[in-house]
């Protein structure tokens, strides 16, 4: 059975910069992947929940003799996955397992399309983040709540050497985990929940809070999330009254002071993930001819209001 000893981290933001800190008070060796200027950045070191955090940095233009990362997590933005692709490169050898915490439908599969040469397409595995708050502010990263990571193969129906070394490796972090049998079902359950939740708190701007009670901010995440629901049929995957129900239950447990990723990166003048998620939208339902008005407006809003 593989043990996973050695975790390299490629985007020390909010998210990774809160498995960075579990893995590392674990004891696991944690190694944050980046070049030039932004790895000499994160040399000065990050604070999480206002404690500093020890990590390697290996820089993916003078990587010396870095040696192969037992798992190997991507947690950048989408806009930077292939550079993150290329500078992971350094520090993938043929028994590194991976894990994205990225949102969207995609970064598995572009992840495993890059890293071909290297490793075998069943070390990349599915995954969602889920029901955490996790922010940064600089080299200050907060969160309240950890979350839960779901991951696995398409299907989990049978015992797999590389889901169980994870398994093991985030329980002994302390991290929620579970292995659902259908993650594609979850890929796009998440999706879902991107798409009606991030892009109504960026463009309102408003915390989870906002969104926890009845009133037009919850009408404009319901009606996004309406437009998923019609897409993920025609692409054969059906979404069901108890996985809205289900985001529900997630939203009303989220901290009312707590921020989206986009609505952070639109409060910091950042691009945001829209491409993502209304960007990806509005290219299915042309595909599928279904109108998905809500999301077209998301896209138009946000292009004409955030850097890209
Ligand atoms: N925050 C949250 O609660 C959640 C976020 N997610 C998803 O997780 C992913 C990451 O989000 P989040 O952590 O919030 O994002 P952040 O913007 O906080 O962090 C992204 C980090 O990636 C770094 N980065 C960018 N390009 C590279 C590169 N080429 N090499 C190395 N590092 C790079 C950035 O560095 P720099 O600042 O120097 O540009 C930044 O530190 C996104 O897909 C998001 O949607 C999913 C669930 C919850
Ligand atoms: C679901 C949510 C809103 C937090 O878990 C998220 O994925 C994000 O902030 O990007």
């Amino acid at each position: 059975m593989q043990e996973i000893q050695r975790v390299a981290i490629v985007g020390a933001g909010a998210m990774g910069g809160m498995y960075a800190a579990h893995f590392a008070e674990a004891g696991f060796e944690v190694v944050f992947v980046a070049s030039g200027e932004r790895a000499a950045r994160l040399r000065d070191g990050l604070t999480v929940n206002g404690t500093p955090l020890l990590a390697d940095v290996v820089d993916a233009e003078s990587p010396g003799d870095a040696t192969a990362a037992d798992l190997m997590i991507f947690a950048v933005k989408d806009q930077h996955l292939n550079e993150a692709i290329r500078e992971a490169e350094v520090i993938v050898g043929s028994q590194t397992i991976v894990l994205s915490v990225m949102n969207g439908l995609d970064s598995e599969e572009r992840i495993a399309h890059g890293l071909a040469c290297t490793l075998d397409r069943r070390r990349v595995l599915l995954c969602i983040a889920l029901a955490m708050d996790a922010e940064r502010e600089g080299r200050d990263i907060r969160f309240r709540q950890a979350g839960k990571l779901v991951f696995g193969h398409p299907r989990n129906d049978e015992p797999d050497e590389v889901v169980t070394a994870v398994q093991r490796a985030l329980t002994r972090a302390q991290l929620a985990w579970e292995t659902p049998a259908d993650m594609r079902h979850e890929l796009w359950w998440k999706f879902m929940v991107n798409v009606g939740m991030n892009q109504t708190s960026a463009v309102l701007r408003a915390p989870y809070g906002a969104l926890q009670p009845d009133g037009d901010p919850r009408s404009l995440m319901s009606a996004l999330i309406d437009e998923v629901v019609l897409v993920a049929a025609a692409e054969g995957v059906p979404m069901t009254e108890a996985d809205v129900e289900r985001w529900h239950r997630v939203l009303a447990n989220q901290p009312a002071e707590g921020w989206t990723s986009m609505a952070q990166d639109v409060l910091a003048g950042r691009p945001t993930e829209v491409e993502t998620f209304a960007g990806r939208m509005v290219a299915l339902g042309e595909k599928h001819g279904i109108p998905v008005p809500y999301n077209q407006a998301m896209l138009w809003i946000l292009r004409s209001t955030t850097p890209h």
